[in-house]
């Protein structure tokens, strides 16, 4: 049994198949890129996971478990996590305080005992802060912890969706476009960052992109879409070389 499942996975939109009858598994430990043209339903892919939408048909299974009907909050629980194509992080608010925030999953207490500041609840902030100040040393984010998300550079802000998406201790992480708003050199670090989930982590990556040399620099294994129907599956230069991707890419 793999790791994670998609079985004939299909989304619908009136007339428009988004997804069409899509299946493919992801292996314990492996960096799995999703690759196709704009439309090609990439992205619908990933909301079908989080939950954001419902399939129209098929089965998504994780750590053996079907979890097609789950709510999205216990998607995350589970330890799926995602970054988003627009990055989605708190503006007026600190690095750390959106870091905290990426650790909302493994909050065990209840409002009244915050609001009381019970020691469980101290014992418990410890606990998160630690897990953030991990995260922040990992990603190299230590110049930036004190300071508000607005200010900072682009490409800075990308690494602290990923560190927001770290900070859940996720075993399965879906990234949405990482390398996109990026210049050359901050791609290249995106990269690193990718690999050292994999290799220093032990996460699993699921990764929609466009960006080819990354795909190519870091994945295991690459899935090519078009249409909603999966094209290729394979190494990345199998499936880069496979004609019908060629073809797709071209517009023919
Ligand atoms: N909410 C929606 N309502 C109607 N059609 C949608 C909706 N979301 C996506 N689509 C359509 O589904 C198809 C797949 O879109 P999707 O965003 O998954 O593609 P993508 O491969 O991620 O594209 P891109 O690379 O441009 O992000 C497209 O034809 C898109 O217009």
């Amino acid at each position: 049994m793999s790791y994670f499942r998609a079985e004939n996975l299909s989304l619908h939109f009136g007339g428009l198949k988004a997804v069409d009858a899509v299946s493919f598994a992801v292996e314990k430990g492996e960096i799995l890129s999703i690759i196709g043209p704009n439309g090609a339903g990439k992205s619908s892919i990933f909301n079908l996971i989080s939950r954001i939408y419902r399939p129209t048909s098929g089965r998504i299974y994780f750590e053996d478990q079907d979890i097609t009907e789950q709510p999205p909050y216990d998607i995350a629980k589970l330890g799926i996590a995602r970054t988003f194509q627009n990055i989605e992080l708190f503006e007026n608010a600190s690095v750390l305080a959106n870091l905290l925030v990426g650790r909302h999953r493994h909050s065990t207490t209840q409002l009244w005992q915050e609001l009381l500041f019970l020691p469980s609840v101290r014992a418990n902030e410890k606990v998160h802060r630690r897990r953030v100040e991990q995260v922040i040393e990992f990603l190299d984010l230590e110049p930036y912890r004190d300071k508000l998300i607005s200010g900072l550079p682009y490409g800075v802000r990308k690494v602290i969706e990923l560190a927001r998406a770290l900070c859940s201790e996720p075993k399965l992480i879906l990234l949405d476009e990482p390398s996109s708003g990026l210049n050359v050199e901050e791609t290249d670090d995106m990269s690193f960052w990718i690999r050292d989930l994999k290799n220093e982590l032990g996460i699993t990556v699921l990764m929609v992109e466009h960006d080819m040399s990354l795909v190519t620099r870091v994945s295991d294994r690459v899935i090519a879409l078009n249409y909603g129907r999966v094209l290729a599956m394979g190494s990345p230069s199998e499936v880069q070389q496979h004609p019908d991707v060629v073809a797709a890419y071209l517009g023919a």
